[in-house]
């Protein structure tokens, strides 16, 4: 005990010296920095000198036996750490009167890190690429030289070879196939084919001929995207989007104009269907619903059935088309209401993949095989997925050590790191924004001293006005690095290129969420890598993945957070002075010390900066609290130690006002939506969701996240 003691007064000391040379460096700098937030500890005497060890275990204290459940929501249990009270008023007062604060030390009364005994299990895997070429297909001359040319792709993928042909055959279809297999072309080809064939030319001023639903904007203007290139050599055949957060008017011009391959989200089409005269459907041949399980996620049932009521009363004739990455119940309930006859079309499936798509008119959907509910699903060969055990204290500066490590030691790394709320992203990007990465050359006040122009930073979450989302989708497609924080309104279907990494800072609420999301990067054959961030109590999802055949490897957090041994910057005083010395666990501790108090300081320089930290807390519990009832012996509030999960938002002290009657009241209008029992709990979900995905008809909404922004603490002067 007393060496766990000695160990954790080392820690504190390390703090002390290290923030004094931050801090010193940044007077340095600016004559702002004399108001910069300093605190020092008191007198090193009354420490005892330091002992050093020969070797030191990473996690120094002694095993208390303390759970993250010590402190719970309860507020039975009794508080783990005390850090002393922290002024944030610092800026008129003489540095040296102020009250001392200790840091609590990171690495003290974690829970024990398990040793993940996880079953190997063999992953589900498909092959992407068939040696078939597209001119192989009866296609248009100017179609296959556009695909050829434009899209400059010649052989078919295992996905394409098989839906084409059927498609074109005028079959209704269910498709599915791995994340990033080319399952857009595998209904655009069809589409624009069998359109411009028509023999009665198509006319602008007819409508829809094809509709096309995904379940997100940045979605749509892929597609659109898409379509466009497709239909350059047939001008008279006019594509289009109407997605929320566009302006309806503009829509509506262009409803009367005429779009005949109408792409939007389920909401937007509902919205016109019941203000727009213009829209007609009489001529709709196709109806395409991508990432059909997700549409349904989002509890667009009933914007689903809507339109399809709509298209059924002018049009019963047409080809409709399922596609999705993962096959769930609730698409087998979608294909049962809209598809007639179909055919099933899984490259996974080694059986399906032998054979003609002509014999595929065996598997029917509409009476569902136990073998068809698949809970096992095909991931790209070439994805190296990972997890870490991080307990809550380190998850904060064990995310940025990961990000350090990938964009300023590594070369053209493009990450996306997926959080489960806005106010997640917003908090996270703004705090990295504001204390790693750099706009000039030199870093500012309040940042890291090794802050760089190095690391971009991006942000895509449902609060976001379009104009913003569109630009930030761009740009981080258009750029070779970078990192983008996202909710899951980035998980699927988007096909951003190159990203390296995936990493899940808050765990999916599903294997197929998960799927989606890391379905990200690797896609058509290239190689990525995913890593998935768990807390130790969390540590049996990986066995839960396992039994849906995902195969995660570990990786252990002393090696994330070993690259703060790269950057001086995290360099504690006592080894300040040392030209060369063996890295031990000793100084990686230190300098995850020192980056986390980065991390707090900044979070503390203001009240405002305190209460945002607090929203964000306040949002991962209540996101937390919304975990499906199948992993809520996993995922459990009251398995969180609030201390700890606090110290991941920068907070010094566990906030007392988290009231639990609140968080329970919150909870009850945050439940997921469970597909198996169609209750109102499923429709209070999709009404908080539409913030994430909404048509952009919600006024009210709209007003209020204008005010939020206003209110951001990361666009408030530093000095606040
Ligand atoms: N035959 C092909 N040869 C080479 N590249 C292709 C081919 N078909 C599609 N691609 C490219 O592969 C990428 C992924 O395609 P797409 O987005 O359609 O995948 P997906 O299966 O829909 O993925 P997800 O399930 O994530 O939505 C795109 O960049 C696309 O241009």
């Amino acid at each position: 005990m007393a060496a766990a003691e000695d160990l954790l007064l080392n820690v504190f000391e390390a703090q002390a010296a290290a923030r004094k040379t931050f801090f010193r460096s940044f007077r340095a700098q600016t004559k702002r920095q004399a108001k910069a937030t300093k605190r020092k500890y008191h007198a090193p005497s009354e420490a005892p000198p330091v002992k050093r060890r020969s070797k030191i275990p990473f996690f120094p204290a002694k095993k208390t036996g303390v759970t993250e459940t010590e402190r719970t929501f309860k507020g039975k249990a009794r508080e783990t750490f005390s850090p002393k009270k922290y002024s944030s008023g610092t800026s008129n007062v003489n540095q040296e009167e102020k009250p001392c604060i200790k840091t609590s030390s990171l690495f003290k009364n974690n829970p024990e890190i398990p040793e993940l005994h996880r079953t190997a299990v063999k992953q589900v895997q498909e092959k992407v690429f068939t040696s078939d070429a597209f001119h192989e297909l009866d296609l248009h001359p100017h179609l296959i030289s556009t695909i050829n040319t434009v899209l400059k792709i010649s052989s078919m993928t295992s996905v394409q070879k098989q839906s084409i042909p059927a498609l074109l055959e005028g079959r209704d279809a269910l498709v599915r196939s791995q994340t990033g297999s080319g399952k857009t072309l595998a209904y655009c080809i069809p589409v624009v084919q069998s359109l411009q064939a028509m023999k009665s030319k198509i006319k602008r001023s007819d409508g829809p001929y094809a509709l096309v639903l995904v379940p997100t904007r940045e979605l749509a203007l892929q597609s659109f995207d898409i379509v466009q290139k497709l239909l350059k050599p047939f001008t008279w055949i006019v594509p289009g989007v109407l997605m929320g957060g566009e302006k309806r008017k503009s829509e509506k011009a262009r409803l009367r104009k005429g779009i005949n391959v109408l792409i939007s989200t389920p909401g937007r089409l509902v919205d016109h269907i019941k203000s727009t005269k213009n829209i007609h459907f009489s001529r709709i041949r196709w109806l395409i619903l991508d990432e059909a399980d997700r549409i349904l996620d989002l509890g667009f049932e009933k914007d689903i059935t809507v339109i399809l009521n709509a298209v059924n009363a002018e049009c019963q004739k047409r080809q409709n088309v399922l596609l999705s990455a993962t096959l769930t119940e609730g698409v087998t309930w979608l294909a049962d209401i809209s598809l007639h006859n179909p055919v099933s079309i899984s490259v996974l499936d080694e059986s399906h993949d032998q054979c003609n798509p002509k014999d595929k008119a065996a598997h029917e959907v509409s009476q569902p095989q136990a073998s068809d509910k698949l809970d096992s699903f095909a991931i790209p060969e070439s994805l190296d997925q990972h997890v870490t055990l991080v307990p809550s204290k380190l998850r904060l500066v064990c995310l940025a050590a990961f990000i350090l490590q990938k964009c300023k030691f590594e070369k053209d790394q493009k990450l996306i790191v997926f959080f489960s709320s806005c106010e997640l992203v917003e908090f996270h990007y703004n705090l990295f924004l504001q204390t790693l990465q750099s706009s000039s050359g030199a870093p500012a006040s309040g940042q890291l001293p090794s802050a760089s122009t190095q690391l971009k930073f991006l942000q895509l979450h449902g609060n976001m006005e379009q104009e913003e989302r569109r630009a930030v989708f761009q740009e981080f497609s258009h750029s070779k690095t970078g990192v983008l924080l996202c909710t899951d309104v980035a998980a699927r279907g988007l096909d951003l290129p190159q990203i390296t990494w995936i990493v899940q800072y808050n765990a999916p609420s599903s294997p197929a969420e998960y799927i989606h999301r890391i379905g990200r990067t690797a896609r058509i054959g290239c190689h990525g890598s995913s890593l998935l961030i768990l807390a130790p109590s969390e540590a049996e999802y990986v066995n839960s993945l396992a039994s849906h055949k995902i195969n995660i490897s570990e990786i252990k957090m002393e090696d994330i957070l070993s690259v703060l041994t790269k950057d001086d910057c995290f360099k504690g005083r006592r080894w300040g002075n040392l030209k060369s010395h063996a890295v031990g666990p000793q100084e990686i501790r230190e300098r995850a010390t020192v980056l986390q108090t980065v991390f707090e300081d900044y979070v503390h320089s203001s009240e405002k900066r305190v209460s945002w930290a607090k929203k964000a807390l306040q949002s991962f519990i209540r996101a937390y609290a919304t975990y499906p009832r199948e992993l809520k012996h996993i995922f459990h509030v009251r398995s969180l130690h609030l201390g700890h999960v606090a110290k991941s938002f920068g907070l010094r002290d566990a906030p007392t006002n988290l009231s639990v009657s609140a968080l329970k009241k919150k909870k009850t209008n945050l439940k997921r939506p469970d597909l198996h029992r169609k209750t109102q709990r499923k429709h209070r979900l999709a009404e908080l969701l539409l913030s994430e995905y909404s048509s952009g008809v919600e006024a009210g909404v709209t007003k209020v996240e204008k005010q939020n922004k206003q209110g951001k603490p990361g666009s408030q002067p530093r000095q606040s």
